[in-house]
Formats: structure tokens, sequence, C-alpha cells
């Protein structure tokens, strides 16, 4: 079974809680072809099947706090193999959220060829959040569990970055209105991300 995606195409896609990472993948996968797997996703539909799992898993990301690795990277492999015979490759949107995660999933899975990196100020992330909370019904998008999903941001996900940094696979994509005013730099910049994915 897992030897189905042991020569997957892997992209890490970081950034803040509303950096726009799920816009970004969109693009990329109405382009591409890519799938599209967002931890996020995957662990609130646990939580909507109303299972046991799916009940812990809510109140942890109630309070904005990491869910167990094992689980969150379970549920990847899992998505990953299903869509195994049908995918050019993977946009992994939301892990790894921490170096170890990074580690775990290479140890598993296999190594990312390139590690998108969504930046986005503090101040857009929190107004798009709080915006987003007014429709989303997602239970982390209030102001006080945002603030605490900021700080877990900076404290161990841009961590994440510098470590993949090192390995000269990061391409920084800044986008602070995510559908309009493109600049000539990121566009460029886009391009270059692009060759590398096809
Ligand atoms: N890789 C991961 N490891 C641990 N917890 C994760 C995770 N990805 C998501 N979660 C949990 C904690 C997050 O606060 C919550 C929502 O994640 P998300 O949808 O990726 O948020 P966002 O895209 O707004 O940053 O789910
Ligand atoms: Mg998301």
């Amino acid at each position: 079974m897992a030897d189905k995606i042991k020569d997957a195409k892997i992209i890490f896609v970081v950034g803040g809680p509303g950096s726009g990472k799920g816009t970004q993948c969109e693009k990329v996968v109405a382009k591409y072809g890519y799938t599209h797997l967002s931890s996020g996703d995957l662990l609130r539909a646990e939580v909507a099947s109303g299972s046991e799992r799916g009940k812990t898993l809510q109140a942890i990301m109630q309070k904005g706090e990491l869910v167990p690795l094992d689980t969150v990277l379970d549920m990847i492999k899992d998505a990953m193999i299903a869509k195994a015979d049908v995918s050019k490759g993977f946009l992994i949107d939301g892990y790894p959220r921490e170096v170890k995660q990074g580690e775990e999933f290479e140890k598993k899975i296999g190594a990312p060829s390139l590690l998108l990196y969504i930046d986005a100020k503090p101040e857009t992330m929190v107004k798009r959040l709080v915006k987003r909370g007014e429709t989303s019904g997602r239970a982390d998008d209030n102001e006080e569990t945002i603030k605490k999903r900021l700080d877990l941001y900076y404290k161990a996900t841009e961590p994440v970055i510098a470590f993949y940094s090192g390995r000269g696979i990061v391409r920084k994509v800044r986008l602070e209105s995510p559908l309009t005013g493109c600049s000539q730099e990121i566009r460029r910049e886009g391009m270059f991300v692009m060759k590398e994915m096809s």
C-alpha cells in the first residue's frame, strides 16, 4: 500500500493561519492538477463524522492547539494512498506545523521537493480570520483562538521554514490580497515555482 506513494512528488505548503494557503493551493490545482490535501480539512472531516476520535480532535482544535502528530500524519498518508493512482503530485497544506512533523513525514512517506511559504503580515491574517469567522462556522475563528494560533505559528511553524531553507527548497510567495494586486516581482517568483513543479 505505502509503496504506491514511495516516489510521489510532494510540496509542503506552509504559512500562518489566514495567510491564504488554501487559496494558493486551489490556483496550483487548477493549473497543474496536483492533489490538494489540507491537514485542517482532513481533521474537520473527522470531526464532522461524529466519531469518538473526532470529538477529541474538536476539543483540541477549538483551543487553537496542535493535534497529536501521529493522528494527522496517518490521515495524510491514508489520503495520499487513496489518490496515488490519479495524482501527479501532492500539495500538503498545513503540514508540517513543527520541525518534528517534517522529520516524521520524511521517515514514513518521503522528502518534499519544494516548500511553498505563504507569507502575510500578522495584521492581515487576523483581519481575514475575524472576517472569515463571521461565516465559516469554524470553532477556532474567534479572536481569542486566533491569537493563540498566531503565537503557535511563530513559535512552532516558523522554525520549519528555517529548517528547509537550509536545503534550498523554500520558495516564498507574498500576496497580501490573494486575487488582485499581484506585483511583477511576485509573478516572476510564481513562475519560478511553477517551473519547478512541472
Ligand atoms: N499538521 C497539523 N498538526 C497538528 N494539528 C493540526 C495540523 N493541521 C491542522 N491542525 C489542527 C490545529 C489547527 O489549529 C486546526 C486548524 O488547522 P487549519 O485548517 O490548517 O488552520 P489554518 O489553515 O487556518 O491555519 O487543526
Ligand atoms: Mg487552511
